[in-house]
């Protein structure tokens, strides 16, 4: 607090003007009364305010002091209640959780820990390039394309087209999906590709293709699922070949141009079978004389490009690759993917599951706009269809059947043969129908052995497996499809998604662990609306998981359930809820959480890591 100012004692003088010396320096003039009361006044009145001023500012420190006091008791008491009712809600969300838990089913439980699972074993990146993801381009909307259905198409309503739908057994799931249209003459496809098709007795579009191919025709982008055997192939190779034609007629192309769309296939034999169908049909529309000639490249490890040469000298409209071969040429800049906007996945499935996930991120990255991308299979596990339908525009899902089903055409007979009796018993097999027959075995070894025992009793087999050359899996195939070979023993593998003329028998020596697999191979018969015999030969070591898997397979397509199949009990049937596939395999016979494929998927991932620990990898 300011101390008052000390008064000052004021002395008077009779005479007001003097001059001044050292006795009269405490000399003050004289100030009237009025004045001084005045001046006083003033004084007062300043000590006054300054008074006022420091009281009030102590009380506002009190004033101040107090509220912070209050405000942080108030924080407190906030926070223990918050605390409180955290703790109370935590407790009650278990409470209801515990009550919500014993109301459900088992089955109910084990659907949301599959669900629970599925969620954890989600790829993290979508199936995009690094360099789309990088500057977070994303596409809203599907590529325009200039092909519209036939007005009288377009008129139909909606509830004709799903009609039309239902005939044929397809369900489809987006936005806008394109009608589906019974007859190749009103896809308004070019003639010479039409009387082609006739002439391979090729009328009527199937399923797949009388909804895959008006959708990819409008330029959607499209997940395709359909039996094995039901003409895939030409759903996806048809809108490339027109969307070159369209591109070729515009400006035509010249040497280091192009191509127009890629076919990307996991396997070597795959692709080059891809890539005749294409060259076949691109030489129908050319020996026409009404349309160009449109050039295909076959891009895959193991041939020599030099001998494709005279396709790289001039443009190239269609790319049919494995994605090894495929990197490697757009790395070396052989051609560019400058053009490129349509890309097509068969055996979509496979693909990723082989590993091939990183190798199509890196394709994907070389696009340099916009394009249509294709997945197509017979198997297609939800896990890759949602990981699939993450990094599509506006995709159209065509799913003709169960996805992972078998083919209704094929008549599946399961046996139950020991281990060392299943030569002999192949030998009797082989008698059930005329050649061609094919033979699978997931061992390599086994392929040869099988081979070498048929060859030494007069049966005319070739082999391929992934060990044997590329020059030798290609003689097998030539003679075997040109009727020069009865047999072919084949593993899984290698034999992948092929198109075999009229084969009669398929037999599975040994029963692959991942039904899809088997799906797969028992679709080597009974294909384009033929039919055809499987037998497979199972026995103790066969994996229950896997028996179940058939047993439930046999069911859905309305076969016969040996004995020894049908006793095999489902710990999932007690616990009641619908048998839905299996996420990851699209297995009947188990769950996410005992998936074979998942247990072998992340057996490989753990090793890979081991050897990349260790400081190994090739
Ligand atoms: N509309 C059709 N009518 C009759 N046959 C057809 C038709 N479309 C294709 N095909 C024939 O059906 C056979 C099987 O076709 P494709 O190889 O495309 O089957 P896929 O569905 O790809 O089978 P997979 O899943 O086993 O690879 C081929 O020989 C093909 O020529």
């Amino acid at each position: 607090m300011e101390s008052a100012p000390k008064r000052r004692r004021v002395q008077r003088s009779p005479s007001p003007v003097y001059k001044l010396d050292d006795e009269n320096e405490s000399y003050e003039p004289y100030v009237p009364v009025a004045q001084r009361r005045q001046e006083k006044l003033v004084k007062l009145s300043s000590w006054g305010v300054n008074a006022d001023k420091d009281k009030s500012k102590s009380q506002q420190t009190e004033l101040d002091e107090r509220e912070d006091a209050f405000r942080e008791e108030e924080l407190r008491r906030e926070k223990a209640r918050k605390e409180r009712t955290l703790l109370m809600e935590a407790q009650e969300v278990h409470l209801r959780k515990a009550a919500e838990d014993a109301q459900k089913t088992e089955g109910e439980k084990a659907e949301e820990e599959d669900a629970e699972i599925l969620e954890a074993i989600k790829s993290r990146r979508k199936l995009a390039s690094d360099l789309e993801l990088a500057k977070g381009i994303h596409y809203t909307d599907s590529l325009k394309t200039s092909w519209r259905p036939p007005k009288y198409i377009r008129d139909r309503t909606p509830e004709q087209h799903q009609k039309l739908r239902e005939k044929f057994h397809i369900l489809v799931e987006g936005d806008d999906v394109p009608p589906p249209i019974e007859h190749f003459e009103d896809m308004k496809i070019p003639d010479p590709i039409l009387e082609y098709l006739r002439s391979q007795r090729i009328i009527s579009p199937t399923p797949i293709q009388l909804q895959g191919i008006p959708a990819a025709f409008s330029g959607r982008d499209i997940i395709g699922i359909a039996f094995t055997g039901s003409g895939k192939t030409l759903a996806f190779c048809l809108p490339l070949i027109m969307m070159a034609l369209e591109e070729e007629s515009k400006l035509p192309f010249i040497r280091g141009e192009g191509p127009v769309g890629i076919i990307l296939c996991p396997s070597r034999e795959l692709a080059n079978q891809t890539y005749e169908n294409v060259v076949t049909w691109c030489t129908a529309l050319a020996k026409s004389g009404k349309y160009p000639q449109l050039n295909a490249l076959l891009c895959i490890g193991g041939i020599s490009m030099n001998e494709q040469s005279h396709v790289m000298n001039k443009g190239i409209h269609i790319v049919v690759a494995t994605p090894g071969r495929l990197i490697d040429m757009l790395e070396k800049k052989r051609f560019t993917f400058n053009n490129c906007k349509y890309l097509c996945m068969d055996e979509a499935d496979r693909m990723v599951d082989l590993g091939f996930e990183d190798d199509v991120r890196n394709i994907m990255s070389f696009f340099k706009r916009q394009r249509q991308t294709l997945l197509f299979s017979a198997t297609m596990p939800r896990k890759i269809q949602d990981f699939a339908r993450e990094s599509l525009i506006q995709p159209v899902l065509v799913n003709v059947g169960r996805a992972g089903a078998a083919n209704l055409d094929v008549l599946q007979v399961v046996e139950y043969v020991k281990q060392e009796a299943k030569m002999v018993y192949l030998l009797e097999c082989l008698q059930k129908t005329p050649p061609p027959v094919i033979i699978f075995s997931e061992n390599k070894n086994e392929v040869d052995d099988i081979q070498e025992y048929l060859l030494l009793k007069g049966v005319e087999a070739v082999a391929i497996h992934g060990s044997k050359s590329q020059e030798e899996r290609q003689y097998a195939i030539k003679a075997f499809k040109a009727g020069g070979k009865d047999v072919m023993v084949a593993s899984g593998v290698a034999s992948k998604g092929l198109d075999f003329n009229d084969i009669q028998h398929v037999i599975i020596f040994s029963m692959p662990k991942e039904i899809e697999d088997y799906v797969h191979q028992i679709g080597r018969t009974g294909r384009s609306g033929k039919t055809g015999i499987a037998t497979t030969f199972v026995n103790m070591n066969t994996p229950e998981q896997t028996l179940l898997d058939l047993k439930y397979l046999l069911m859905e397509a309305g076969q016969k359930v040996p004995p020894f199949l049908s006793t095999i009990d489902d710990p999932r049937a007690a616990r009641g809820g619908a048998l839905t596939g299996c996420p990851v395999c699209g297995g009947l016979g188990h769950g996410i959480s005992n998936c074979p494929k998942l247990e072998d998927t992340q057996r490989r991932q753990m090793a890979s890591h081991r050897t990349a620990d260790d400081g190994g990898g090739y």
